[in-house]
């Protein structure tokens, strides 16, 4: 049996670190074991503009503890009254490495995202002018589309007529959870990728509802049914280069998630890799853990892989079921099942 495994230092491609205490408190758990992440915008207020991305890295530079080494890869969110020029000139500069697309109203702090598409058009064919991907929150906001349903419905009734008048542009799916996304990335020939979650490989939506309602495992697009986190893991498995790590983890204290209408987002930061490699073992994909985790990312983004090495242990982890932070503790990510692997060091 294997008893180490080194690879790449990973990446994380979606992550949300916020700001302030939160911040402070999040980020060396994500920096402990990524080189790299992709920077959610969804602040409040949001992440529009260069100047704002340029301040949020500075926060996030201010915030990384002593000795540790981590690149914020910054975005910028997409509103109806996004300049072109300003997304050119951020990605000009090297500050910004992605712009993330939220229907209004899809997510967390997405209520200054887009309602209509056509009102960003010409910031998509800058985009695509540019080479400068794309993220999407790809769930329609639409309240008469059932929530299981609003992925696949936001593919066929916004990505796809976006990607049909925008050939050039390339895209990102976030943090997938169903089928018909991994159907639909396969089936695309370029300017397609997508991130799964460490989460949406472990639960299924019985793991919100079933046996009493578990709020920390509530988060958007909600988790789907078995038939789909399946499809989740043969398609993070694979190792189809299209396919890489997104981790979202979108810390919320427990006073905001244990609430009557409780905020979404699981916290993962802390136990992802560990997760990972049980979830990877457990396919007998071990050997594609670091496709998936640190070279696929960096390939599609058109970026460097990391030279640096982590190394992973077969010893049953230890990590706090939660983490302390200036507004109020972080449970973190429960996957309810035996994990045995550790990063070392
Ligand atoms: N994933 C979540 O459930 N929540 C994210 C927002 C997001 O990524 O959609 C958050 O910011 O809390
Ligand atoms: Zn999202
Ligand atoms: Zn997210």
């Amino acid at each position: 049996m294997t008893q180490t495994l080194t690879i790449r230092r990973p990446d994380d491609w979606h992550l949300h670190l916020r700001d302030g205490a939160m911040l402070q408190a999040v980020l060396p758990q994500t920096a402990a074991h990524f080189a790299r992440a992709i920077i959610m915008p969804n602040l409040v207020p949001p992440v529009v503009t260069g100047s704002d991305a340029t301040a949020y890295r500075e926060r996030i530079m201010a915030a990384l503890p002593e000795g540790m080494d981590f690149t914020p890869l910054m975005t910028l969110y997409l509103t109806e009254d996004t300049d072109p020029e300003d997304v050119a000139a951020a990605h000009a500069s090297g500050l910004v490495t992605a712009v993330k697309l939220y229907p209004s109203g899809a997510t967390t702090n997405s209520a200054s995202g887009v309602k209509d598409f056509s009102r960003v058009a010409r910031v998509f064919e800058k985009m695509a002018e540019i080479g400068l991907t794309l993220c999407t929150h790809g769930e329609v906001t639409d309240a008469n589309v059932d929530i299981f349903d609003r992925e696949a419905v936001f593919i066929d009734r916004v990505l796809d007529p976006i990607r049909r008048d925008h050939p050039d542009l390339r895209v990102v799916m976030e943090h997938i959870t169903t089928a018909d996304a991994v159907d639909y990335v396969k089936a695309s020939e370029k300017n397609l990728a997508a991130t799964i979650t460490t989460h949406h490989l472990v639960i299924n939506r019985n793991h919100i509802l079933a046996g009493g309602i578990r709020p920390h495992y509530y988060c958007l697009p909600v988790a789907k049914r078995e038939t789909h986190r399946l499809a989740l893991r043969a398609a993070a498995t694979s190792g189809d280069p299209r396919f890489f790590l997104g981790t979202d983890s979108a810390p919320h204290t427990d006073a905001n998630k244990l609430l009557p209408c409780g905020c979404a987002g699981c916290f993962t930061a802390t136990n992802t890799l560990s997760i990972l490699a049980e979830v990877f073992e457990q396919e007998g994909a071990l050997d594609r853990l670091e496709g998936f985790t640190s070279l696929y990312g960096p390939a599609y983004y058109g970026l460097p892989v990391n030279e640096e090495t982590i190394t992973l242990t077969r010893t049953p982890p230890s990590y706090p079921d939660h983490i302390d932070t200036g507004d109020g503790p972080v449970t973190v990510f429960d996957p309810q099942m035996p994990l045995h692997w550790s990063v070392a060091g």
